[in-house]
């Protein structure tokens, strides 16, 4: 498969490796001094660039029917814009705030734990997202999922950064050293407290989870997510 990297950073250099080991071919590496972008070449672009410019990536690939791996977190106020181009052009979408295999798990899990919490009173639900320092955005993507997976499930209303409110889950976000990705999420009571946690060790669960999400996009139109490509229903 010829794979086009949109952001050749942390998250670009890495997914280049696995897709190498994996059999694929670089065949461009944009990044924000590309002046030429050959869609001509591609099967499939993966885009872990930034917040400001994911959105005209994206719909750049979309307009060359070129299919996206989407793992930039920050822009989704332009998500649905994304998806009707997508559909326009009758090309491929995946977004994922997280790729990695475990995080996905951890999704479900999630959305279990806060079913069954949910008609339980006395417990608040908090959680704590930790980042390296160079992350750009807060709270984390991952953070905003979890935190729609419990509002789905509950009578949370939304969520707040460093705010704590009725009804209202508050997020505190660390920004230390090189920390790849750390989520816990937290209910507690006056006699208790239920923690679940997912620890990223590296980069390399995110990035083998955006190639197999290239890999399972091929030939297929549409806009899908990581349940789609896990088969997690
Ligand atoms: N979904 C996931 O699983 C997952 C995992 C890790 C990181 N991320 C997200 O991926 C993004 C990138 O993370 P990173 O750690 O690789 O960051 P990084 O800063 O190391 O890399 C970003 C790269 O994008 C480049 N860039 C800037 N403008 C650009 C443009 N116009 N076009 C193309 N590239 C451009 C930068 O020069 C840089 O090389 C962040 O939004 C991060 O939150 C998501
Ligand atoms: O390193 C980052 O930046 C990460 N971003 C994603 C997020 O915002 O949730 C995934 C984890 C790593």
């Amino acid at each position: 498969m010829n794979i086009a990297l949109f952001g050749y950073g942390k998250m670009g250099r890495m997914i280049e490796q696995i897709a190498q080991d994996r059999g694929h071919t670089i065949v461009a590496k944009v990044d924000v001094d590309t002046k030429e972008i050959p869609y001509h070449k591609m099967d499939v672009a993966i885009d872990f660039s930034t917040p400001e410019s994911a959105f005209d990536n994206i719909t750049g690939c979309f307009e060359h029917k070129v299919p996206v791996i989407c793992g930039t977190t920050g822009w989704l106020s332009n998500y649905d814009q994304a998806v009707s181009i997508c559909n326009k052009n009758q090309s491929g979408f995946i977004y994922a705030s997280n790729f990695s295999l475990g995080v996905n798990i951890f999704f479900e899990l999630n959305s279990y734990l806060a079913k069954m919490m949910s008609g339980l009173e006395q417990y608040n639900v908090s959680m704590e997202e930790i980042h390296h320092t160079q992350k750009l955005d807060a709270p984390s993507g991952t953070a905003i999922t979890l935190a729609e997976g419990i509002i789905a499930q509950s009578d949370y209303k939304g969520w707040k950064l460093d705010q704590e409110e009725n009804n209202i889950i508050p997020i505190t976000s660390k920004r230390e050293g090189m920390v790849p990705g750390t989520h816990t999420i937290s209910y507690g009571s006056s006699v208790d407290s239920i923690e679940i946690k997912h620890t990223a060790h590296n980069r390399e669960g995110f990035a083998l989870g955006a190639v197999i999400a290239s890999e399972w996009i091929q030939g297929k139109t549409g806009v899908f997510s990581m349940k789609d490509v896990l088969n997690l229903y």
